[in-house]
């Protein structure tokens, strides 16, 4: 998730408020701020979440004619105050009649103004508000003012209250659980194949490899995993959680590798690797839908536990819509093992 602050700002006010914002929108993704004039349009695409914010002049956002008042106060030598930027030739009105946005873009917006009624003063962040209405783009959360004082100022107190608007501004997050409780099934003609990185998965494979060659049928190999059996390192980066489909990507490549050499000897069969989020009885009996056939280990990872609480392959023979091949590993007995 990545969020983009982007401010104008004449005496800095606003800046220190883009600042804090950021600062708390940190806690839940990724935020980078920028000034308007800064901006590189490539960066508009890559944000999730945009925040805007403009100091309030003349009751709205600020004209040209409004920015040269500025400069001048800025520049009398009395006033104490700095200008951000020697020339700031647009302002964010003028910005947003050039701009474009992806559709799915979310927008918060802010302004710093003296306070009082809104009637009276009025509000940038307001002003922003109505041009974004007129493109059809509607707030995730409603328009914020902070506070400054007759020197253009931020009030005491107003950084700490940008820091937590921004910690509250909350994107709806992406449902991690989407499509990956619903992986692709197999088509009717090809054959399913767990594969859980043990031994009997190997043993599995090469049986369901050997099938596929007589048959000519396409092999899906399925790898599940879980929270438990993710590879190291693919959960999270940067301190940030992995998008799941990430993880069936990890997952996916994992298998390609560990299964290569197995598949190297039947380079005729027209292979599919899939990595799947979830418990692997119901992922591979989800592949394996409409396919000609499940195979399966007689065990996988779980050994002796996982078949007293009903192995994957018990769960599959029971449960499963196409045929299933339980592959005993070669030159063992199960009635005797475990006892
Ligand atoms: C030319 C000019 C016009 C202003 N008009 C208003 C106004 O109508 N309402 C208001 O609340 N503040 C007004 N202000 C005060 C600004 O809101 C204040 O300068 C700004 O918040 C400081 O932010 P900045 O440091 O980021 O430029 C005005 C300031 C200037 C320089």
């Amino acid at each position: 998730m990545a969020a983009l602050v982007i401010y104008e700002s004449l005496f800095g006010a606003t800046h220190e408020v883009a600042e804090e914002i950021a600062a708390g929108l940190r806690q839940n993704m990724r935020a980078t701020v920028i000034s308007l004039h800064d901006l590189d349009p490539d960066q508009l695409p890559q944000s999730e979440l945009i925040v805007l914010g403009a100091p309030t002049h003349t009751h709205g956002l600020s004209t040209p004619a409004s920015r040269e008042n500025a400069a001048l106060l800025g520049l009398d030598g009395y006033s104490g105050l700095q200008l951000e930027h020697d020339h700031a030739p647009i302002g964010m009105a003028e910005w947003l009649e050039g701009a474009e946005f992806p559709a799915d873009t979310a927008f918060a917006v802010f302004d710093t103004r003296i306070r009082g009624p809104r009637l009276l003063v009025g509000s940038a962040a307001h002003h922003l508000e109505s041009v974004l209405r007129e493109s059809g783009i509607e707030l995730l959360t409603p328009p914020q003012s902070f506070y400054v004082m007759d020197n253009h100022r931020l009030e005491p107190g107003e950084r700490e209250r940008a820091r937590s608007w921004g910690t509250g501004i909350e994107l709806e997050q992406p449902n991690p659980f989407d499509g990956v409780l619903d992986p692709a099934p197999a088509t009717p003609a090809s054959i399913v194949v767990g594969h859980d990185g043990s031994a009997q998965a190997d043993d599995a494979l090469v049986t369901a490899l050997e099938l596929a060659t007589a048959l000519s049928a396409p092999l899906v190999i399925v790898r599940a995993w879980s929270i438990d059996t993710a590879p190291r390192g693919a959960l999270f980066h940067d301190g940030f959680a992995s998008p799941f489909s990430e993880v069936d990507a990890r997952v996916r490549d994992l298998l390609i590798e560990e299964t290569q050499s197995i598949r190297e000897r039947h380079p005729g069969v027209a292979v599919e690797y899939q990595g799947v989020l979830g418990q692997p009885a119901e992922v591979l009996i989800e592949v394996s839908r409409n396919a000609r056939m499940l195979v399966v280990g007689s065990r996988g990872r779980g050994g002796f536990a996982s078949l007293m609480l009903g192995s994957v392959s018990e769960q599959c023979v029971r449960h499963a819509t196409c045929p299933v091949l339980v592959v005993r590993p070669p030159g063992r007995d199960l009635d005797h093992e475990g006892s």
